[in-house]
């Protein structure tokens, strides 16, 4: 489907969701969810969600906006539809982008299978580009599956740690006050200065918070608050919240949020969200064998030791012959790094098995799995440069899984039989 003519807020949907990838979220969700019924009332609120995507990112100093800058070789605002998307009563997310980025946009959503995506072209400020999602989802245009939503979430799209429980707690307390908005201490202490460049006072920093998104509203206050909104608002605001409290009296509720909400704006920021991911994906390493005794028992030592090494990081064993089940499972949990086992061999059939099984779950498509194909070999009974023939091919394999977002690589370890690794 193609986005709406330049200019109109005519939305488009595209792109189905990843299953596998969720699954894991749906049981971490499933609570959630039930608080969610609770908390939002037994007819679950039709709630939707405006992500403002349209700026150019001066501050962060690249030629190309930050919300499409990478992170592990993935768009920064690809996090941050992931993160929403894995909240299943969002039934709307509306991406506010410039016309130029409209293509961009749509690759990126066709690439990473982001579903319940709508396009809407961006303004030339923030807020006019907020105006413009929640146009389009006030409009109720026949041939557009977007319907006004209750309450609608606003949440800049370069802010891509947002998490299922922040998000409840503003659209509940939103449900009730008609507008809430998360917060964080002062880090910095906030000055104004003086006309002359002095300062003129200081402002008692523990008296005083910093507005962070996620940020909701009931629909129909922050819709009419922007459609009372004086154009000099529109140019220069940066507060949702002031507009709800300036144009129809509303006070927005303040939520503690955690320290993960912060939006990214300086190319530091791209380095610190790069290894926030990288730390997150590295909570699990999967040992895979077959059922072979000797590599059973290997991949149990080297088990025992990644533990003790890795004590921070859960790590498991798996027998590939039973990869229809257990393996498909550590796969759901969102595992992605593979150690596969092969002792005495160095022919990579058992690797190649877990890489067919990895390309099949697509687990690699929104973040890089990494497996590394260790093979235990006795130097004195082959000498090294024959096996490091087969070991080659593994670099020409490497070359093919990366395409796929899999990051292979091979480890010799000498194994001499005569002795028992104990
Ligand atoms: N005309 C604009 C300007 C900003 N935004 C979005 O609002 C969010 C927060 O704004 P900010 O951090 O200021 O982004 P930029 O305006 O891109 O950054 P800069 O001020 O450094 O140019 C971002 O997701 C940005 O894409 C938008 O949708 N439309
Ligand atoms: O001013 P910026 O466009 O950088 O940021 C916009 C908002 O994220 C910012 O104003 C928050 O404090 C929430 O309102």
């Amino acid at each position: 489907m193609e986005a709406g003519p330049p200019g109109s807020s005519r939305p488009t949907e595209l792109g189905p969701c990843l299953s596998g990838q969720r699954g894991a979220d749906q049981a971490a969700s499933a609570s959630l969810q039930s608080a969610a019924r609770a908390q939002l009332g037994r007819h679950p609120l039709a709630v939707a969600a405006v992500l403002p995507a349209g700026g150019c990112g001066e501050r962060m100093g690249v030629p190309t906006p930050k919300q499409f800058c990478p992170i592990l070789e993935r768009p920064l605002i690809s996090y941050t539809l992931q993160a929403l998307e894995r909240v299943f009563w969002i039934k709307d997310i509306v991406v506010v982008v410039t016309g130029e980025n409209m293509e961009v946009m749509k690759s990126i959503i066709q690439k990473y299978q982001h579903k319940r995506i709508s396009l809407v072209e961006a303004g030339v400020t923030r807020h006019r580009s907020i105006f413009n999602g929640l146009k389009a989802l006030a409009e109720d245009q026949l041939n557009c599956k977007l319907s006004k939503p209750e309450i609608v979430i606003i949440h800049d799209a370069v802010r891509p740690f947002v998490e299922e429980d922040i998000l409840l707690k503003v659209v509940t307390a939103a449900k009730e006050h008609g507008a809430a908005g998360a917060i964080r201490p002062l880090v910095s202490t906030v000055i104004s200065p003086s006309a002359d460049g002095c300062l003129d006072h200081s402002l008692e920093r523990a008296r005083h918070r910093a507005s962070e998104m996620p940020q909701a509203f009931l629909f129909d206050v922050i819709y009419e608050a922007y459609q009372q909104c004086s154009d000099y608002d529109l140019e220069f605001g940066t507060e949702c919240l002031q507009l709800a409290l300036k144009y129809c009296c509303t006070k927005a509720k303040l939520v503690e949020g955690s320290p993960d909400l912060w939006k990214v704006t300086y190319k530091r920021d791209l380095y610190a969200a790069e290894s926030i991911v990288k730390e997150r994906i590295s909570q699990e390493v999967c040992v895979i064998t077959d059922t072979k005794e000797d590599n059973k028992h290997v991949s149990h030592l080297l088990e025992e030791v990644l533990k003790s090494e890795l004590n921070h990081v859960k790590v498991t064993s798996e027998a590939l012959c039973h990869a229809g089940r257990d393996l498909q499972q550590i796969i759901l949990d969102q595992c992605y790094n593979f150690v596969c086992v092969n002792v005495m061999t160095s022919d990579l059939q058992e690797t190649q098995k877990l890489l067919s099984i990895l390309e099949e779950s697509h687990l690699s498509i929104l973040y890089p799995v990494v497996v590394v194909s260790v093979h235990f070999l006795d130097f004195k009974l082959v000498p090294p440069s024959q096996k490091m023939e087969n070991l080659m091919q593994i670099r020409e394999f490497a070359k093919e899984v990366k395409k796929r977002n899999i990051w292979l690589c091979g480890l010799l370890i000498s194994y001499p039989q005569a002795c028992e690794v104990s």
